[in-house]
This record gives C-alpha cells, structure tokens and sequence, in this order.
C-alpha cells in the first residue's frame, strides 16, 4: 500500500502531466486520487499545506452558496467545476469532464461535499481510502505517506499561522471578484425573499417621504395662518374664516354635504352653486323639450328663464335699448319724433329770440314745412297720384302690388284703370257695359303692350280674364283698319283666334260677341262638329274676326272656304294645349298661310311702338302682323312655336307661372279603391256643395257610369267628353250654365277655359296625367275672384305627377297636403314621363 502511495506521491506534483499521459480513465482516475491525497499528505510541506488549508477553505465555501453556483453550472454547461482547475481534479479531457458533471450533479441533488463522492469513484477501497482532514484544523496527518520526509516529521509540529502569500492572495481576490460577476442561480424562496426585502424597503422609503412632506406642508400652513393676520384689512379675512368656518363644522361632525353648501354659498352664487352640484353630484335635469310635427315653426330648446346672463350679472339687468325710430330715415331716426321733443328747447328759444331773429326763424319754419309737403305730395300712393305724377318707382310698386312681371325691352307701363288707357272710347264703353270695372292684372299689363302692336306670351291664372286682355288690343286692331266691305272681305278676316277645343272656341266667340256687336264687328266661330257648309254660309257676310280650332281651320283654308290673306293679328289661347293635343302641325300650316308680307322684322324695332303701330306703306293702311299667345301654363314646348312665329315678344307673367289660382283650396285624398272613390264621391256631391260641380275622369267611358251613378242618387249629372255629339257638349255645358244640371262628368275636353260661373267644386275623381292639366282643371271653380274648393283623388299609380302636385300644394298657402303624399317616395322627387319637364316655365 505504501508503495502504491509512494507512486502515487511522485506523481503528485505533475497531476497534468499523469493525466495527459494516461488516456485510460480508471488510471487517470487513480492518478487523480493518488495526487490529491498525497497533497494533504504534505504536512509541513509549505505548499502542500496552504493546499490543505485551501482545500479546508473550499470546502467550506462549497457547503455554502459555491456548491449550488458549482452544481448549476456544471449540469448546465457541463464544464469543468472551479476545483478541477486547482488541480485536484484538474484535467480537460472528456471522460473526466464526464465525471466531474455527474459528480456536480450529484452534488447539487445532494448537497453533499463531491470529494467523498470522488473517493468512492476512485479505484480505492473504503479501507485504503484516505480521511478527510479536520475542518478545524490543519495539523493531521495523512493515514499513510510513502515520503521519507513524512517519516521524519512525525513529531507533532507547534501550530503556526503562515499569512497568506500576496499573489494567492489578490488570485483569491480575482477568484472571489470573478465568482461574483458570474450569474447566481437564487431558488424560488430565496427570490421571494430577496423581492420582500427589496418592496418593505420601498415602502419604508414612501413613507419617509410622506412625512417629509406633511411636515413641509404643516410649516406651509402655519406660515400662510400668519400671513392672513396681516391680510385681514384687505378684505382677505371672510374667505379665511369661511375656512376656518368650514373646518370648525368638519370638527363639529357636520356632514360632507352641509359643508359644501356652506363653503358654496361663501363663495359661489346660487346658480353657480346649483351647476356645480349638477356637474358633480348629477342632480335631477330639466326635461328636455321635445318638438312635435305640429308645433309653431320656430322652437327653441330653452325658455325665457333659462337665460341665466342676466342674474349673473347687474350689467344686463338694465339694458340700453337703441333708440331707432322708423326704417328708411337717416341714422333710423326721426326727426318729426325729435322735435316734438325738443319742443322744450324751442319755446326757450323763442322768449330769448330778438324779433329779427324771430322773423328769420319763421321763414325757417315756413320753407321747412314746404319742404316736407313736397316730400309728402311725392310720398303719396300710386292710386293717389295721377298718372302724370307717377314716378318709376310708383309703377314699380304698381307692378308689385299686382304681382306683374315683364321680360322684354321697351315695355310700357300697366294701366291703373280703364279710363287712363288709350283705347278707344267706344271699346271703352263696351267695357263698361259688359261690367268690367277693374282690368284684372293681365289685362293692365297686356292690354298696353298689345296697343303697342307688339307680340305677347301672356301667362295668368286661371279664370284671370286673359280673353279680354286679347280681344281689347285687337278691338282697337281692326278699328284702325279699313271697314269690311264687300270688296276686302273676300281676303278673310283681320284677326284670328286659335282655340284648342271647340268648347273654348265657341265660348271666346261669345265673349268676342259681347264687345264686337256694340262695335259692329262680325265674329264666326269655324270649330268641329258642325257641318262646313254651315260655316261658310256664316262667312258669307265676311268676319273681322274669327275664333277657330286648328283642325277644322286648316280644313277650311285646304277647301278654299277661307282665305287668310288679310289677317293681321293672330291669338293662340292656350297654346300649350294645343301642342299637347298634337295640332303643332295644324298650327304651323295656318300660321303660314298667314301673309309675310306684313310680318315683323326679328329687329329691334319689332320693339318700337311708334314703328310697329304704322302703316307698312303710305298708299296703303297694312300693318304689321301681331301675334300673341296666352294661357295659364307654359311648358317649353311651345318655345319652338313662338321662336318662330313671334317677333321680339314681350313676355307678361302674373305671379308663378304655373301656379293655381289662389282663390281655390286645394285637398287631396289617397283613395286607390274603385267603390272607396264612388262612395266618396257621392258623399262629396251630396255633401255641403251647391251646383254647379264639375267631376274629371281621364276615360270617356267613366264619365257615362259616373252620370249614370249621380244620377240614380238624385242629382242631375250631365257628360262631356270627345265622343259626344257637337250638339250634346254643347247641351251639357248649356245645362250646367242655366243649372238644369247640378254636376258636370267631363274629361280634360272640358278642363280648359271652360267658364261657368259659381263653381263650387272641381272633383278630380282621376288624377290629371300631367300637373298642367291638373292646374287648368281646377281652374274652373273659384274663377274672376271667386272661391271654390277643388278635391282630387289620388291613387298609388299616380307617382308621374306626386312631386309636381306636392310641389304645387305647397306653394298654396290655402292647400293641405296628406300624410300620404307627403311621404310618398314619389313625391320625394322630379318623376316625369318620357323626360318631359312638368310644370316648367320657359318664358
Ligand atoms: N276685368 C274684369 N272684371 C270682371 N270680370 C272679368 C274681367 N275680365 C274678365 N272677367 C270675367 O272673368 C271670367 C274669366 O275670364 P276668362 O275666361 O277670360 O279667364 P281666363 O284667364 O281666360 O281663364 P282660363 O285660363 O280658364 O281660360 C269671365 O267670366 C270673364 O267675364
């Protein structure tokens, strides 16, 4: 055995160098072991017992945090632990590498000292191995030492303490540094531990903190106490002993809230007070209002009282008031006003006045009182004046008082009554006759223009009197023109009325009649229906004038039944109608036939009165042609006719072109259902209405049930429509006007210019396919001034014409529209058919 270690010793110091040498792994197990223990071995050897006390020291550190850093790294890692490097396990080579892990392993599972584990590992038995030397002391010896110098040191040796060398010393100090750097595996209660440690510190630092401030704080407040004493003859002090007030109550165990009011109210006002309350502690709101369908227009989401401005502040409890006396003064005052007031200084003014300044004041006064009766005599209404006096603006506010609009140049002013025009005085009389007071507005306005000669688009309401505005200018026409004899009423008449259906033709001539047998002027009607030769045996006296539907006109000119060589002024009544009714051909070929050598020149001096009212030539009294059209709608299809046929035309339009009567009240039912529209019709017929009534319907065959319905009630219905005979529309419309009929079952043949007097009521049982015919339906009640109620029943098909009736109901201001056409989707915008523009106006 001792041989054994005697080997082992000389190879002690060159551990490496066994290893190195001994790729085996038991030997360089056995190598390993047999230096370490003769290391210990070493006794009084001076390096082999700083070894000892090294390893003493590194057992110990290993029990304590080392041998977890050792563990952690060597199962981490697998590298060689710290004590491999000391030499005593020493070595890099794999297998022992190998070794040294599964020892660190162990050791770390265990927390065992790994040298005894590295004795059971080497190849010694439990006899042969050596004992671990004392912890606390370094004097032992080995067991067994094959050194001779072991031998001869057997005696025991006095204990001496040898200091540490200064360069295992700093290598101690390195070691220990580097040890240090190295990331330390902690176990979970130990960074539970480290994490209590690190917040009670925090906290402890928090509070240190917090009592650093209060203290400062405390010192702040007794400062600011000192302060206010000082303050208080300032006015400081009631704020300060509200404070104080307020703290004295919170010691008095007043509550949260008494306090604040009581702090409030130092402070703030009542409303100040109540907002805040209501920012903070949500008291209860004011409901808010909530604005229904049918209230006034404007309202507004708060009340009088909710104006807080003015008990904020006194500034606004006695506001200035501008003092602004009427509009239209300069600076918006006075100065009548003023002087009354003023009166005060003046009577001072005139005890203090020598007499030559008196004098001078009087006539002052006088030129100043002259002044203002001019002023006055020129302020005066325009029915005031006469005609010599009235001013551009007086004919201004005329027109406006009308509602009389012009386009064109050289227009002249309306006339304000019969008297001051300038037509004849016979024509005059006639009127009066008639019993026209007053001209309606289209006829102030058109009237004059058409004396000038000039062409006119006359555009007026319904039941306006635009007959008369046409039939006096041409009156007067042919009065300037050579009487018809027997040789120049060969070359036709000298005025032509176009009409489009026989209805408005036959009853224009009888309007035409009123004025021209007084004025012994012939008037023949040439209309459908009735034979031709009839017509042309009443030609046979010659006619000034003749009123005429296009059709059967240009079936008279085409037969030579008349000619229109002569005719020199043209009216096309309802013009637009006749487009729709499809008579522009008609029209055109009637119009051509019309002689051009009396048509006007596309100049301006188609706008000259003084040219246009000439003669053409001296030797002869020709005159320009003149050509009109009227009507109560004017859709832009008739632009093409009048581009070509009218000459620089002034354009009159009496309120909105388009736009009802005002004088009728429009109401609308949603019925869809046939018997729903027949009962409510007789309900209507028999209701609170009197006769005359009109009922419309867009099909012929409707008329004849509907009369036969009315009349089974009781009523006496009577039928117009294009199927009729000529005699039986003519009977129909006789018997409604002489009331031997109550109602009138009429298609649109009756729906324009037909003028019955006193009707009552338009029932529209079908909706009018277009709004034009809508207007000039209802047209027929509440006609030269009248009222009258016009009812139509609107079905759900009718979406083509929704928006333009919701458009024209609301521009009344007598009309109701239902719920139903307000907010059907089809009143929401423009329909149209075929992109036609309803209800336009061009002119
Ligand atoms: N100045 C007037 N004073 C009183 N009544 C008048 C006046 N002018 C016309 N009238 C009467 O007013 C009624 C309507 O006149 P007229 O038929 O000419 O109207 P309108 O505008 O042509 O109507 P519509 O557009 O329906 O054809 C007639 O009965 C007519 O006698």
């Amino acid at each position: 055995m001792s041989n054994r270690q005697g080997d082992y010793r000389r190879n002690g110091g060159g551990a490496y160098r066994g290893r190195s040498r001994s790729p085996d792994r038991s030997r360089a197990r056995d190598l390993d072991g047999g230096d370490r223990f003769s290391g210990r071995g070493g006794g009084r050897d001076h390096r082999d017992d700083r070894d000892f006390r090294d390893a003493r020291e590194s057992r110990d550190y290993r029990d304590g945090r080392d041998r977890d850093y050792r563990g952690n790294r060597d199962s981490r890692d697998g590298k060689g632990n710290k004590d491999g490097r000391d030499g005593r396990f020493g070595g890099s080579r794999p297998d022992m590498r190998d070794n040294r892990d599964y020892r660190g392993f162990r050791d770390a599972r265990d927390g065992r000292d790994s040298r005894g584990d590295s004795y059971r590992d080497s190849k010694y038995s439990r006899d042969d191995r050596p004992r671990d030397p004392p912890l606390s002391t370094s004097t032992q010896q080995p067991e067994a030492s094959g050194d001779s110098t072991m031998d001869t040191d057997q005696s025991p040796v006095p204990q001496r303490k040898v200091p540490i060398s200064l360069e295992e010393l700093i290598k101690k100090k390195e070691e220990e540094k580097q040890a240090l750097e190295k990331p330390k595996f902690l176990t979970k209660e130990e960074r539970a531990q480290l994490a209590l440690e690190k917040r009670s510190k925090e906290v402890e630092e928090q509070r240190r903190q917090q009592d650093l401030d209060r203290q400062k704080r405390l010192e702040f407040d007794s400062k600011a106490r000192n302060e206010v004493v000082d303050n208080n003859r300032y006015g400081y002090d009631s704020r300060i002993n509200a404070r104080d007030k307020a703290e004295r109550n919170r010691a008095a165990g007043k509550t949260n809230n008494q306090e604040t009011e009581d702090r409030s109210s130092v402070f703030l006002g009542e409303k100040e007070v109540e907002s805040v309350k209501k920012r903070y502690m949500g008291i209860e709101e004011k409901e808010r209002k909530v604005r229904k369908r049918n209230d006034k227009k404007f309202v507004f989401d708060w009340n009088a009282d909710d104006d807080t401005s003015r008990d904020l502040n006194p500034i606004y409890t006695h506001r200035h008031s501008a003092q602004l006396f009427g509009r239209g003064h300069f600076a918006g005052i006075e100065l009548k006003d003023s002087k009354t007031r003023d009166q005060f200084y003046d009577k001072l003014m005139a005890v203090r006045r020598s007499d030559s300044e008196s004098a001078r004041a009087t006539e002052l006064d006088d030129l100043a009182a002259q002044r203002e009766r001019k002023v006055n005599y020129a302020d005066r209404h325009w029915s005031d004046k006469p005609l010599d006096q009235m001013k551009e603006r007086d004919w201004r506010i005329f027109k406006e008082d009308f509602n009389i609009s012009c386009k064109g140049g050289s227009i002249p002013n309306p006339i304000r009554r019969w008297s001051e025009s300038t037509v004849d005085t016979r024509i005059l009389t006639v009127i009066d006759k008639v019993g026209y007071k007053e001209p309606t507005p289209i006829q102030r306005q058109a009237i004059p223009i058409g004396l000038q000669n000039r062409d006119i688009i006359g555009i007026a309401e319904t039941g306006s009197g635009k007959t008369a505005s046409f039939l006096i200018p041409m009156l007067q026409f042919i009065f300037d023109l050579p009487k018809l004899n027997e040789e120049n009423m060969v070359h036709g008449p000298y005025a032509l009325i176009l009409a489009p259906t026989r209805e408005l033709a036959q009853q224009i001539e009888q309007e035409s009649l009123k004025f021209a047998t007084h004025l012994g002027f012939n008037c023949v009607s040439i209309v459908g229906g009735h034979a031709v030769e009839d017509q042309a045996f009443n030609l046979r006296n010659g006619a000034e004038i003749i009123i005429a539907t296009p059709g059967r006109l240009k079936d008279c000119l085409e037969r030579r039944i008349l000619v229109l060589n002569q005719c020199t002024y043209v009216v096309m009544d309802e013009a637009d109608r006749m487009i729709d009714m499809g008579f522009e051909a008609d029209v055109n070929f009637i119009l051509d036939a019309l002689p051009v050598s009396n048509s006007k020149p596309d100049t301006d001096e188609a706008e000259d009165a003084s040219k246009m009212t000439m003669a053409i030539d001296d030797d002869s009294q020709r005159k320009y042609r003149q050509t009109t059209m009227f009507s109560a709608t004017m859709p832009p299809a008739v632009e093409r006719l009048a581009k070509k046929y009218l000459r620089r035309p002034a354009v009159v339009t009496i309120g909105t072109a388009g736009q009802a009567v005002e004088t009728v009240e429009q109401r609308v039912e949603m019925i869809s259902d046939e018997n729903r529209k027949r009962n409510r019709l007789m309900e209507l017929l028999k209701g609170q209405f009197a006769p005359p009534m009109i009922v419309f319907v867009n099909q012929k065959k409707s008329c004849d049930m509907l009369a036969k319905m009315i009349n089974g009630s009781g009523l006496r219905a009577t039928t117009l429509h294009g199927s009729k005979s000529q005699e039986q529309r003519e009977l129909a419309l006789a018997q409604l006007k002489n009331g031997k009929s109550d109602v009138l079952v009429a298609t649109d043949v009756a729906g324009r210019g037909i003028d019955i007097q006193n009707v009552s009521l338009v029932l529209n049982y079908d909706m009018a396919k277009n709004i034009e015919d809508y207007t000039h339906r209802i047209g027929r009640t509440g006609r030269a001034g009248r009222s009258g109620v016009a009812i139509t029943f609107l079905a759900n098909d009718d979406t083509d014409v929704m928006y333009d009736l919701k458009q024209m109901l609301m521009k009344s201001t007598i009309a109701t529209i239902p719920a139903d056409l307000r907010n059907h989707e089809a009143a929401m915008t423009r329909g149209g058919v075929g992109g036609r523009r309803r209800g336009g106006d061009k002119f």
